[in-house]
């Protein structure tokens, strides 16, 4: 598990940490870490030209420090200064001792353009407000230029506890990140200005880090999570998922969410709708029923709405999986023909599946805000429904409806999912971990991941039924054939 902490967290533990080691030195095992993955990106360091971008704060120090080894190494280097009367002290004379040059602000476009190495240490945890504008050229020369772009601890610019953006920010090659993650580095729009992910240990008690804010599941996690047949299992015991979706207009939503929900991890699917016949041309195993959730028999969890219209018999089939007292996936068409106080009335869980657009409907809010905003989006869905809520997109995050409880952050999408049908594989898949007794967090955050897998072991350009058939072998990936 990956975890993300709050800025609070991590500076009460470095606070706790510093008590009880010398005065430097959890600075000169971070610039040790971040030299370390420059020297591994540039391979070789005789030579290379590195430059730094130094804000005031602590974070510019780590970037000079760490440049300073590398000049030690051979490099050369230059270190462009945000604010030069305030430039970390000891960072830069050590930096300048190992022969470094120094300028302004107006060099480092030049100084960029000519670099293998950009260290980003403008601003890391104690940055507010997005970047300044004497800042922004050096972000994008740095975006523009050939040199390998490491950000100090974050991106700077970025929110490290929210993940949001404003303006301009720098986008790296990869974050060398200290102590634990941050929320910024596992949520978009922040996320994808980080690139890849190195954490480097300072020594951090855990327990002065405290609960986090976030976590991303690894392979090892979700192959921990997966439900596996036992010796006494039995297609009733495995569970058996409810599959409520298509109509005449779009039966194809029916076939797809189905096609997920029998590679998920249930013994069985119940199909209900009007889309019996193409579901069981394509899936013969289905127990397929025309009528209402209601009548059609047993079930351990419900996926209600994806392609499902809003004509009465939607309204119906949707008021009936809420009433119903086992846990329910809601998504798609069933979003919009959802009520907070029906869904806060259940006793059973409930996963909400919207995307972005889905999700603005629901707060009343824009979508540009849910985009720019995904973390406060999810916590506020699930306050508000009472309910598990998973919000898709470039990293879907995944909330309980217990603030306390981190939130998911999923950290294998990829842009491929963006295709017609995706998110039906997806509700089929979460709904069938459902009713195979995943708890609402689990289910869905493991749906996420297995459906990014699936994504990623797909040819590009890829299709939902790739996407559904791709499952197994997404499973077999995650939990190393087991
Ligand atoms: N505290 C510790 O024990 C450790 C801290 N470390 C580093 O220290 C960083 C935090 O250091 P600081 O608390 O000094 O904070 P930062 O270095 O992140 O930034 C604070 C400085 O930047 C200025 N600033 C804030 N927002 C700005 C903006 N938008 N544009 C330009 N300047 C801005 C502030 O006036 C302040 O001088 C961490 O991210 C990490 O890199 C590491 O050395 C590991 C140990
Ligand atoms: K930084």
């Amino acid at each position: 598990m990956r975890y993300g902490h709050s800025v609070a967290a991590v500076r009460r533990a470095e606070g706790a940490l510093m008590a009880r080691v010398a005065e430097g030195a959890l600075m000169q095992r971070a610039a040790a870490g971040l030299a370390a993955v420059g020297a591994d990106l540039l391979g070789r360091v005789y030579g290379a030209r590195v430059v730094v971008l130094a804000g005031s704060g602590a974070n510019g120090g780590d970037a000079l420090f760490a440049a300073a080894r590398l000049l030690r190494r051979g490099a050369s280097g230059t270190a462009v200064l945000l604010s030069p009367e305030r430039a970390h002290a000891e960072g830069l004379a050590a930096f300048r001792a190992a022969g470094g040059r120094v300028t302004g602000a107006e060099g480092g476009p030049a100084a960029i353009a000519r670099a293998d190495l950009v260290l980003d240490g403008i601003t890391g945890i104690g940055g507010k407000g997005g970047l300044r504008p004497e800042a922004e050229p050096l972000a994008e020369a740095a975006h523009e230029a050939r040199a390998a772009v490491v950000a100090v601890d974050l991106p700077s610019g970025v929110d490290a506890d929210t993940g949001e953006v404003q303006g301009a920010a720098v986008r790296a090659d990869a974050t060398v990140t200290f102590g634990t993650y941050k929320p910024g580095l596992l949520v978009d729009p922040a996320a994808e200005h980080a690139g890849a992910l190195r954490l480097v240990e300072i020594g951090l008690d855990p327990a002065e880090l405290g609960p986090p804010e976030l976590e991303a599941l690894q392979h090892a996690d979700v192959a921990a999570l997966l439900p596996r047949p036992t010796g006494e299992s039995d297609k009733y015991r495995r569970g058996v998922v409810g599959v409520v979706a298509g109509s005449e207009r779009y039966p194809g939503a029916a076939v797809l969410a189905v096609s997920s929900a029998v590679r998920g991890g249930a013994g069985a699917v119940r199909y209900v709708g009007p889309g019996g016949t193409a579901v069981l041309a394509q899936h013969p195993e289905t127990l397929v029923s025309d009528g209402s959730p209601r009548g059609a028999g047993r079930v351990q969890a419900w996926v209600v709405g994806p392609g499902l219209g809003d004509d009465a018999r939607a309204r119906t089939a949707v008021e009936e999986v809420l009433q119903a007292p086992v846990p329910a996936l809601v998504d798609a068409d069933g979003l919009r023909l959802l009520s907070p106080e029906a869904v806060r009335r259940r006793e059973a869980p409930t996963l909400l599946t919207p995307h972005a657009g889905e999700a603005a409907a629901l707060l009343g809010w824009s979508r540009e805000d849910v985009e720019a905003g995904r973390l406060r989006a999810v916590r506020e869905l699930a306050a508000r429904f009472g309910a598990t809520v998973l919000l898709k997109g470039s990293t879907t995050l995944v909330a309980d409806p217990d603030p306390a409880v981190p939130v998911r952050a999923n950290p294998t999408g990829t842009s491929w999912l963006a295709t017609a049908g995706s998110g039906d594989v997806l509700s089929g898949l979460a709904g069938s971990l459902l009713a195979a007794g995943l708890p609402a967090r689990d289910a869905g955050s493991t749906a996420a991941y297995l459906h990014g897998i699936a994504a990623r072991l797909s040819t590009p350009p890829l299709t939902a039924p790739d996407l559904a058939a791709a499952l197994p072998a997404a499973w077999q990936n995650v939990s190393g054939g087991a």
